[in-house]
């Protein structure tokens, strides 16, 4: 079982790039099985386990795939199948934006139902209404849905009842080859959404409103491949932005488009952290003690719930009393019990937790139960005296690439334990701030890394179980 090792009390201090936003690939690569010519070239695609993964499901589907370093091209001509397998959907639920794109193109599709997960029940009834809606016929098999379409899906009027980042995209990617119009309403506005029309939009496709309440997406005859670089990881950026603040440190976070984080940037200000921008990244610094904010999650522009529990791993250290209100997911506050584990005083009121900020953290074993809660415990280890020892790190591989490496770079005492290795002596203080290097290539993370990160160490020119050559 890997673990992840933090040793606290050293401020963070240098520059960290951010990789490409995994919420924005992820949607994206499912959008290449619209591109019926040429070839798409994705860039910026970070080395995640939900990117291998989703690369997966494409493969079984008969999409060619190359990778090389942080570019993937890939190929969809002759797709093999309309049926995303449940060993992998069941891995990832991102993997159900297969769906809208397959139906489109092959007027069937039948996928595994996703489940819920660690931090709520995740219905995807909003995606379904949208394609029945559009004249699929929708069925439930055992544990998975089919679809499928006599002809083209029709454009049609879509209202959607929670502004879902998910089935917006979805039936954006279904819509884009319809019959005649389709209109979005409450659609979800997040900038991955934009990124996700954009680069449909460069295929070929005609989305206009994404970024706003109302999409409209008139229907084209065909897509091709293109070129595209993905935007910026937004919650990774946040992330550094608080292990930045809960150390004391000092950290310019490359890459960082400060329009996509204006509340956590708002709330850090609100804090007493110092924040400085341009056109390249943000700045952050911190000299404590920090003030007590309250934090209440929201569909996009609202705080993201993905930066929610990293938020109140800084809170933690901030002397008062915080509340922190999850309004996106219904079960995410796993993290708590976790934090308490090392000394966190957190009480749990239906969907508000109240933090007493400023008590004494020491570092405890703790596990990560999902992505976001991981990324949330090494701040906290960062704060927190002794030695905090993290499993559950198939999480934090989901989303962050070479957590370690970066915030090692940056000065932290941080190392990874495969199986039974010991945990080792203090690192000693960093030298210089110097984070600077860019995200890792996939060939020399073997280190680093274990279990998936070895699959993809293991050829720096990888192919995903594809052919050996684009046709
Ligand atoms: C891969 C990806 O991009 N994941 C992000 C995406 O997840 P995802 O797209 O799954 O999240 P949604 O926006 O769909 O979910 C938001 C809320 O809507 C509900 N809902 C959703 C669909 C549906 O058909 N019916 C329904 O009731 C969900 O249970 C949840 O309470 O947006 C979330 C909210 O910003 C983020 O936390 C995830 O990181
Ligand atoms: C909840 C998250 O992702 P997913 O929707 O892929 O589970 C996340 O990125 O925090």
């Amino acid at each position: 079982m890997s673990k992840i090792i933090v040793r606290g009390g050293r401020p963070l201090n240098g520059t960290v790039r951010v990789h490409g936003a995994k919420n924005s690939v992820l949607p994206i690569l499912a959008a290449t099985l619209l591109a019926e010519e040429g070839s798409c070239v994705i860039d910026d695609v970070p080395a995640l386990d939900d990117v291998y993964n989703i690369l997966e499901v494409l493969s079984a589907l008969g999409v060619q795939a190359l990778r090389h370093e942080s570019r993937v091209t890939l190929r969809a001509h002759r797709l093999i199948s309309h049926e995303a397998p449940y060993e992998l959907v069941r891995k990832m639920r991102a993997s159900f934006l297969v769906m809208g794109p397959l139906l489109a193109r092959e007027g069937k599709v039948k996928i595994s139902l996703p489940g819920g997960c660690a931090i709520g029940t995740r219905p995807i009834d909003q995606h379904l209404k949208g394609f029945e809606a559009m004249g699929a016929e929708i069925g439930f098999g055992q544990g998975s849905v089919e679809a499928k379409v006599d002809g083209r899906l029709r454009g049609a009027r879509i209202y959607l009842d929670v502004a879902s980042v998910g089935a917006t995209e979805n039936i954006m990617m279904a819509a884009a080859t319809a019959d005649g119009v389709t209109t979005i309403e409450n659609a979800a506005k997040e900038p991955e959404i934009v990124d996700l029309a954009n680069f449909l939009n460069a295929m070929g496709a005609k989305v206009r409103g994404a970024g706003t309440g109302i999409i409209r997406i008139e229907g084209v005859e065909r897509l091709k491949g293109v070129r595209h670089t993905v935007i910026p990881d937004r919650v990774e950026a946040g992330t550094y932005m608080i292990a930045a603040a809960i150390s004391g440190g000092d950290v310019y976070i490359e890459g960082a488009i400060r329009d996509h984080l204006g509340p956590v940037v708002a709330k850090l200000e609100e804090m007493g952290v110092g924040i400085e921008s341009d056109d390249s990244g943000i700045r952050v610094f911190a000299n404590r003690p920090l003030k007590a904010v309250d934090v209440k999650t929201l569909p996009y522009p609202g705080f993201p719930t993905d930066m929610q529990a990293q938020f109140m791993a800084l809170l933690l250290a901030s002397p008062g009393t915080s509340i922190v209100t999850e309004t996106v997911f219904e079960n995410r506050f796993m993290h708590v019990e976790e934090m308490a584990k090392m000394g966190a005083d957190i009480k749990i009121e239906g969907r508000a937790a109240v933090i007493s900020g400023g008590k004494p953290l020491s570092g405890a074993p703790v596990c990560a139960t999902d992505l976001r809660a991981g990324a949330a415990l090494i701040c906290v280890g960062l704060a927190a005296e002794g030695v905090t020892e993290v499993t559950g790190t198939h999480h934090i591989d989901r989303g962050y690439m070479d957590i370690v490496g970066k915030l090692a770079a940056l000065g932290a005492d941080i190392s990874r334990l495969g199986d039974g290795e010991e945990i080792p002596a203090p690192a000693a203080p960093a030298v210089a701030a110097s984070a600077s290097a860019p995200a890792e290539p996939f060939a020399v993370r073997r280190s680093l890394q274990t279990a998936s990160e070895e699959r993809i160490a293991s050829d720096s020119v990888a192919m995903l179980r594809v052919q050996p050559t684009l046709a």
